[in-house]
């Protein structure tokens, strides 16, 4: 049995992809406090919502999807109904496995992952690391689950915040890349869903292309650039807005606040 504590946005992506890969409903427990979206997910999954301390009796898999600063009031309340047989696997920024077994009892195997959202649509990009108990089974046993909505990476922990900067926060980055090409084709007057249909392809063959080529992304923008041509124009504009320099700079926050979210 799993047990998804928090269904907001990624506990519920990963409670659609799982059921959409083949978990049974009736194998799914989900932990969400508020009555109406408790309701909700009832509804549209046929899951059985149930309070925090039932999940822990029951499930020999949870799934920990609440912001940072609920976890640990939560694991103070569930805790000491967890046992050495369980595995715990938290998807939580910034939160780090040390932290996580030290409001554990005992020996409680803990993975710590990093999804992100695209894992709704089973094209998910999740990274894993293993706490102190954790052992290659429990690491297997996270990396199973995980791998129904996408494709999951083990990575020494000492690189979870900037995975969470560059992976888990990344899907937001490239919607605000949309978000303002669209604009910018709207501005030049060219109707908001043409605007729209040309740039969501674009991205989606762009992704596709870095994918399957395995070429560089310098490489592939190059071929992209004709002599004397547009896409010339357009990178010395971004280079001279000192784009590149605000992308370092974006992700270096995300890591740094990833940090910042262990403190409390
Ligand atoms: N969103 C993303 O792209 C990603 C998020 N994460 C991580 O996932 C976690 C959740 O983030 P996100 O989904 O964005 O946030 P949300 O606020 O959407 O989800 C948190 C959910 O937890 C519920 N909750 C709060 N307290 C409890 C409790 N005591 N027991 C059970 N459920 C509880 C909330 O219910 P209510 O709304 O009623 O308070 C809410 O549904 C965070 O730790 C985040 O770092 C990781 C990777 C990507
Ligand atoms: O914004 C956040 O804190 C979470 C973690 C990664 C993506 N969303």
């Amino acid at each position: 049995m799993i047990a998804i504590i928090g269904a907001g946005k990624m506990g519920e992506a990963l409670l659609a992809g799982l059921l959409s890969t083949g978990h049974d409903p009736a194998d799914v427990l989900v932990t969400e406090p508020r009555h109406e979206h408790a309701q909700e997910l009832r509804a549209r999954y046929g899951v059985e919502v149930v309070p925090a301390g039932s999940a822990a009796e029951r499930a020999d898999t949870l799934i920990l999807a609440l912001k940072p600063q609920d976890m640990i009031g939560l694991l103070d309340d569930i805790g000491p109904k967890l046992t050495a047989d369980r595995l715990v696997v938290s998807v939580a920024a910034g939160i780090t496995t040390s932290v996580l077994e030290k409001h554990l009892s005992g020996s409680v195997p803990v993975v710590r992952a990093m999804p992100n959202t695209p894992a709704l649509v089973g094209r998910g990009m999740t990274a894993v690391a293993a706490g102190h108990y954790a052992a290659d089974e429990h690491l297997d046993r996270a990396e199973r689950l995980l791998s129904t909505v996408g494709e999951v990476l083990r990575v020494p922990e000492r690189h979870m915040d900037t995975v969470t900067a560059l992976s888990g926060s990344g899907p937001a980055y490239f919607y605000f890349i949309a978000e303002t090409m669209i604009e910018a084709g709207v501005l030049m007057g060219m109707p908001r869903e043409t605007a729209e249909k040309l740039v969501t392809q674009t991205i989606v063959g762009s992704a596709t292309m870095l994918r399957e080529s395995g070429e560089h992304p310098v490489v592939l923008r190059e071929a992209v650039s004709s002599p004397g041509g547009t896409t010339s124009a357009a990178v010395r504009e971004l280079e001279r807005h000192g784009v590149r320099t605000a992308f370092t700079d974006a992700i270096e926050a995300a890591r740094d606040r990833s940090r910042e979210l262990s403190e409390g």
